[in-house]
Formats: C-alpha cells, sequence, structure tokens
C-alpha cells in the first residue's frame, strides 16, 4: 500500500504566506520568488511577505502519532493550522478523507469547514484554551453544547471522558482550581469528547514542569494505544517527539527537512541539521535493541564451534550459553530473575536493555521472529549511547 493510501490527513505541496505589506499582488509575487528559489528571508526583505509554510508535503497515516519538530518560527504551528484551515494555503491541497473520497479543507465551503471542525477535526492548545469562569464539565461539555446535543446526552459522553483521563472527582470544580497537568487534561477530554477522529495538538505540554509533562505523554500514549486518533502533534522537543512520535518530521524556515520514524531519525539524519538535532536527545527510548546489538553472524567462531561473544559463548542451535563459568539455557522472555539470561525483542528499546542488563548481571539476547539473532554486552550499550551505533541489518 502507499504511504498516502493510508493516510486520514495529507498535506500536498503547502504554501503559507502572510502579507505585511497590504499591497495588492504581494503574494502572488512572494509566491513567484518562491518558485524562483529565493529563500525565505530574502522574500520577507524585498515584499514584507513571510513565508511560513512552502513546499510542505505530509501524509499523517490513520491511528499515528506524527510529531512536527522544529526551532521556535520553523512554521510547525502553521502547518499544523492549515489541517483545520485556521491558516488557508495559498497553494496546495489539505487533503481528509472522507468516506470513500477526499475532501480539500484548503478550499471547502464554509458549511463544510464548520462540520469537519465539529465532528472530525479537534485541537489541544499549549495554553489550554479553557474557559476558566466554567466547570470542568462545562469545559469539556463545550462542543457538544455547540453542537445542540441534549444536555442528557451531553452528560453521559462527559463523564465518559473525564473517566477516560482520570478526573471523575474533579467533574465539578472551576478549571482555576486545577493544577497545569490537570487542566491540560481538561483540555485533553475535550477532544476526546469531539469524537474527532483527527487530533491536532500544538505544544500541548511545554506549559507543564518536566514530571507531569512526562506523565502526560505516558498518558497520552496509553490513551492513543486504546482510541487509536490520528494525532498530529507539534513539539520543539527532540526528546518528547522521539517518546511518543511513530514519525517525525522536521522543519526549518517553513521547510520539511525530513520526515521518518524515530529510529530512523536518530539513525539516518538526512543533513547536518537534523543529525545536530539528534546530538541532543536523550538515546534511551529511541535507539532499539536491533541497532544496539552485535550480530551473531559477526562473531568469531571458537574452537569449540561456539559463537565467541566476549564474556559470553553462545550455542544458538541448542540454546545454550557458556557465561561467567556456567552453561545457561536461553529462555524467550523478557522477564528477568537475577542470575538468568534474557532474550529481548529486537524492538526492545536501549533503555529497557540497560536495566535488563544490570538486574540479571549478563549480556542480554536478541530475537527476531523466533531466531536468536544477537546480544547486547556493556561494550555494545557503551558504544551506542556514545552515539556510535551499529545501522543497518
Ligand atoms: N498569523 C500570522 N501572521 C503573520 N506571520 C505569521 C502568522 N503566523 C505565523 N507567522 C510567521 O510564520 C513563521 C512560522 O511561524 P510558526 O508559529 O508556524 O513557527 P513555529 O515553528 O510553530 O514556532 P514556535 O515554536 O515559536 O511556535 C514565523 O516567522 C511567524 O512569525
Amino acid at each position: 500500500m502507499s504511504e498516502t493510501a493510508n493516510a486520514a490527513l495529507e498535506f500536498r505541496n503547502i504554501d503559507i504566506l502572510f502579507d505585511r505589506s497590504g499591497r495588492r499582488g504581494a503574494i502572488e509575487a512572494a509566491l513567484a520568488r518562491l518558485d524562483a528559489g529565493e529563500t525565505r528571508e530574502e522574500i520577507g526583505r524585498a515584499l514584507k511577505v513571510t513565508v511560513g509554510v512552502a513546499g510542505a508535503s505530509l501524509a499523517v497515516a490513520r491511528g499515528e502519532i506524527s510529531v512536527l519538530m522544529g526551532l521556535s518560527g520553523s512554521g510547525k504551528s502553521t502547518l499544523l493550522r492549515a489541517a483545520n484551515r485556521l491558516n488557508r494555503p495559498v497553494r496546495g491541497e489539505v487533503r481528509i478523507g472522507n468516506g470513500s473520497a477526499w475532501l480539500d479543507i484548503a478550499r471547502c465551503d464554509a458549511d463544510t469547514l464548520r462540520e469537519l471542525r465539529k465532528t472530525r477535526i479537534a485541537m489541544v492548545f499549549q495554553q489550554f484554551g479553557l474557559l476558566p469562569w466554567r466547570s470542568v464539565r462545562d469545559n469539556v461539555g463545550f462542543g457538544l453544547e455547540l453542537r445542540g446535543l441534549a444536555p442528557s446526552i451531553r452528560r453521559e459522553i462527559v463523564e465518559e471522558k473525564l473517566a477516560l483521563v482520570g478526573l471523575s472527582n474533579w467533574a465539578d470544580a472551576q478549571v482555576h482550581e486545577l493544577s497545569g497537568g490537570m487542566q491540560q487534561r481538561v483540555g485533553l477530554a475535550r477532544a476526546f469528547a469531539t469524537d474527532a477522529d483527527i487530533l491536532l495538538m500544538d505544544e500541548p505540554f511545554s506549559a507543564l514542569d518536566p514530571l507531569i509533562r512526562r506523565k502526560l505523554q505516558d498518558e497520552l500514549m496509553d490513551l492513543q494505544k486504546r482510541l487509536k486518533k490520528t494525532i498530529l502533534f507539534v513539539s520543539h522537543d527532540i526528546d518528547e517527539a522521539l517518546k511518543i512520535g511513530s514519525r517525525i518530521t522536521i522543519m526549518r524556515e517553513g521547510r520539511i527537512i525530513q520526515t521518518g520514524t524515530p529510529n530512523d531519525i536518530a539513525l539516518r539524519p538526512v543533513n547536518d541539521y537534523v543529525a545536530e538535532f539528534i546530538r541532543h536527545m536523550n538515546p534511551l527510548p529511541t535507539i532499539l535493541a536491533s541497532t544496539v546489538m552485535r550480530r551473531f553472524r559477526d562473531l568469531p567462531l571458537r574452537p569449540d564451534g561456539m559463537l565467541d561473544g566476549g564474556t559470553i559463548a553462545i550455542a544458538p542451535n541448542t540454546m545454550t550459553a557458556h557465561v561467567a563459568g556456567q552453561d545457561m539455557p536461553l529462555k524467550a522472555s523478557k522477564d528477568w530473575q537475577h542470575g538468568s539470561l534474557c532474550v529481548v525483542s529486537a524492538q526492545m528499546s536501549l533503555g529497557e536493555i540497560i536495566a535488563l542488563r544490570q538486574r540479571s548481571g549478563f549480556p542480554v539476547l536478541v530475537e527476531e521472529d523466533g531466531q536468536l539473532i544477537g546480544l547486547c554486552d556493556d561494550a555494545d550499550i557503551l558504544q551506542a549511547l556514545s552515539g556510535e551505533r551499529r545501522s543497518g541489518p
């Protein structure tokens, strides 16, 4: 299946320009300069037109969390806001699946747009966007009220969404009585209450302190496993992006520089700009066992026919290993007990591998499709942490 066939939302060659000159024809003139290869800065200086986004194409797959990453001013929010036409592209399409057809949000009529915003696309803002004089319950039900749903139906939906975000006991509180983290949960519950299949999240956690922020990231990922929404998420924090994103898009000066899975971005940055972002990341949740490990096929053979892994020798055929002076069975489980070897999936994160290595006291073995394929020992872990990673199969 092509990438776009499974897309719930798709940006195609989007240009978003802001005219500060007030002159007729300024946007057209800016587009002509853009096509001629002028930079955002040159166009801004010559015409007083800001290039918010240029030539951006991105397919957001159904059920994924797609993160837009970049420095301040790189165009993340501007692109996100094109998804519900808070910003209208001057060129390009914003396609949303509508039954078996596609709808262009950039060009649809006002009634269709209103309907899309009410039922299909919900937004969660950094500053929560709550109504402080209303109760938690009334904030969550606000969108439903606008849609004219009867109070009894509203109440039922609101209770359900409050339970989802763990705020059932706070339904009657005023939002100003809640902490920042709780207020953002109200924002989430409000977005879920609309039943929208697409959520736009503009730095929703960046106003929160780091602990609460991490907790809400975890909660969002848990909720997402159950709800399977299509989420477009803006962040300027590489660790957040790598943690929650199924795919990450790096933007610079209005343009998309690279889109890929966290592992792709971390291991195969397309240029120095992306590599610079990666240099500042925390690799623990992102780097996978398949990247950290030494592959069995690269290990030397000992005279007794076992694979020589340094502190451990392995006989994959008989599923045994010789380590710390004893023969031990290899068991395919990530459950650890001190003194037993662990076999983990190739998809396990470096953070988890380190924990297992510490707890078991032995190198961690890696399997894929039921076959043992490699091992991670201290030297492999240190190498991964130092940024020198083995890549490719
Ligand atoms: N409504 C607007 N009118 C004029 N210029 C705008 C408008 N919205 C965005 N811009 C400009 O477009 C560019 C991209 O801004 P945008 O807010 O999308 O960046 P960002 O990557 O989201 O940054 P941040 O992380 O600081 O929010 C900036 O130069 C900004 O000044």
